[in-house]
């Protein structure tokens, strides 16, 4: 199986993401995981860039053992001293020398000819070469500039002492079979190309780093450059986690593999996100919070039958615990039965038809079921009271300069309504009255309490009421999306359980239903 060399510039190239501002001790942080994820080359920075880049990549330089550090220095003797100096406690240093070649670039960028870009990084080879035995070299903008230059460049690096060239496709533009094809000319045409390794290097704007990234490995790359959660300048750079999968997965096709411990994928995942504070897309392949989460019913009950019907590969390859059945509106009854199951219930037929219905009505009101509302809503339901009243609606008027206004519909068990208005000092306390009144009960509210059970501006709120009436006591909860529903539900709830208390021989004040 060929080895593909895994490249890292997530602290450079990642961190010209606008907005990313990597300091001495996060650069060392990423860089020590990127070390146990096994990556072959670490690009810790610029350090021609700023003071504080060359302290960074000379911090890496030093705790890093067991990767080629590597520093990014312009085609000139000073940013190149810069990486020496940088670079001077690695044990294993390497520098990243770049000079474009593309028309436009040497036109309107460096308004140099052809012949000074090829005497410009032919000195600045050499000059690197006193001091690096390993010299990497970009023709920048390589994927816009005219083939048969580009053949003259690489083969004037390597005349000139490099042992990598890549091949960036700066600016995200070619498809991949242009990016392919380069390096199927490069290898075909080039003198010297065998004494050398063949980099790729790719962008995403337009979506294509990935697949561009691959194109060249099946044309013989033999290093890919690119960054954790494919951040980077504009769009961003090839996702390493998205090559070294696709690898993975499909050997069969690619027969080729990177040294990676693949299970360390989803921490450095984790870790760039937090210290570049880059947040993954939930719909990110690989890493991204949905990469192994699956919401609508068929695919929940081909996943429990046999995880393959839709999953190419494993959540613990990359180190993470397992695949998710996220609960939704488009769930089916099967996930929904082993969610229950899961948390402690084990319904029959008619009681899980009943739990669903509610869970279905929930889930179109509610972006994320949770645990919690699911809980919630077994909870209510398996608490058998009789439903004397069943709250059908509530409306509520309400205005800072104006009293509120409760209207209420009860409906009764034989099928008739209850209809009623009042004013209070607040809607629940209009909500309240407006049901005492509808249903003839006087009763006492001894306590309220309102909490979030979920989180999240679509959480389910969950109210508790104590009522009072005599030497009754009883407790009342109500969920909702809606607090003021909750309220009425919490009251109306109360209010049943009060009517089936007052059948049974009273035990005093002490006596509350726990639900
Ligand atoms: C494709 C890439 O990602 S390349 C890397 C991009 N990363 C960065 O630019 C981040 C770090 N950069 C910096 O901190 C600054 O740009 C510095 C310190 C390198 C240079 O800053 P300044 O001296 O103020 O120059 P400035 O950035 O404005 O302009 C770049 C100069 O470098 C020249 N230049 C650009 N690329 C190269 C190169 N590979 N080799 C030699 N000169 C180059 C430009 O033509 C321009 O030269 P000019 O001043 O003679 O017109
Ligand atoms: C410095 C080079 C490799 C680069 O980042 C690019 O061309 O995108």
């Amino acid at each position: 199986m060929r080895k593909i060399y895994i490249f890292d510039t997530t602290l450079r190239d990642g961190e010209q993401s606008p907005g990313v501002n990597l300091n001495m001790q996060e650069k060392v942080e990423i860089a020590l995981q990127l070390e146990k994820l096994g990556v072959d080359r670490i690009e810790a920075g610029f350090p021609a860039a700023s003071p504080g880049d060359l302290a960074g990549v000379n911090a890496v330089a030093r705790a890093v053992k067991n990767a080629t550090i590597v520093g990014l220095s312009r085609s000139r003797t000073q940013d190149i001293d810069a990486v020496r100096e940088a670079l001077k406690d690695a044990q294993d240093p390497c520098i990243h020398l770049f000079l474009a070649s593309s028309p436009i670039h040497r036109k309107h960028k460096l308004r140099m000819e052809k012949h000074q870009v090829l005497e410009a990084a032919e000195a600045a080879i050499r000059y690197a070469k006193q001091y690096f035995s390993k010299v990497e070299f970009s023709p920048e903008d390589a994927g816009r500039t005219e083939l048969d230059f580009l053949c003259e460049v690489t083969e004037m690096a390597i005349r000139a002492g490099a042992t990598v060239v890549n091949i960036p496709d700066t600016v995200g533009y070619l498809t991949p079979y242009e990016y392919g094809n380069i390096f199927k000319t490069l290898k075909e045409n080039v003198n010297g190309i065998e004494k050398i390794q063949l980099s790729a290097h790719c962008h995403d704007d337009l979506g294509m780093a990935t697949a561009n990234a691959l194109a060249a490995i099946l044309n013989g790359a033999d290093q890919i450059e690119g960054t954790i959660n494919g951040i980077g300048e504009r769009a961003g750079n090839t996702a390493i986690e998205e090559v070294a999968l696709a690898l993975e997965t499909r050997q069969d096709f690619f027969q080729a593999k990177t040294g990676l411990v693949l299970s360390e994928i989803a921490r450095t995942s984790r870790l760039v996100s937090k210290l570049t504070g880059m947040p993954v897309p939930g719909n990110k392949a690989i890493v991204g919070a949905n990469a192994f989460a699956h919401e609508s019913g068929i695919h929940q009950d081909g996943m429990l039958k046999e995880k393959t019907t839709y999953e190419i590969m494993s959540p613990e390859t990359i180190g993470l615990k397992e695949s998710k059945l996220t609960l939704g509106k488009l769930s089916g009854r099967h996930a929904f039965r082993e969610k229950l199951v899961d948390l402690g219930y084990d319904l029959g037929d008619e009681q899980l038809n009943t739990a669903f219905g509610k869970f279905k009505a929930l889930a179109d009101k509610k972006k994320n079921v949770t645990d919690e509302d699911i809980l919630a809503l077994i909870e209510e339901k398996l608490i058998e009271t009789p439903e004397v009243y069943v709250l059908e609606t509530i409306q509520v008027s309400y205005g800072n300069q104006s009293t509120p206004t409760a209207t209420v519909r009860l409906k009764l068990q034989d099928g008739s309504y209850l209809d009623e208005a009042a004013v209070g000092n607040g809607s629940v306390d209009a909500i309240y009255k407006a049901i005492d009144k509808a249903t003839q009960e006087e009763v006492e509210l001894g306590d309220y309490s309102i909490q979030s059970v979920t989180q999240g501006k679509d959480a389910l709120g969950e109210v508790h009421v104590v009522l009072s009436q005599g030497d009754y006591s009883v407790q009342g909860r109500g969920v909702s999306t809606d607090i003021l529903e909750a309220s009425a539900r919490a009251y109306v709830d109360a209010l049943n359980r009060l009517i089936e208390k007052r059948k049974t021989p009273a035990r005093g004040r002490d006596n509350v239903t726990l639900i």
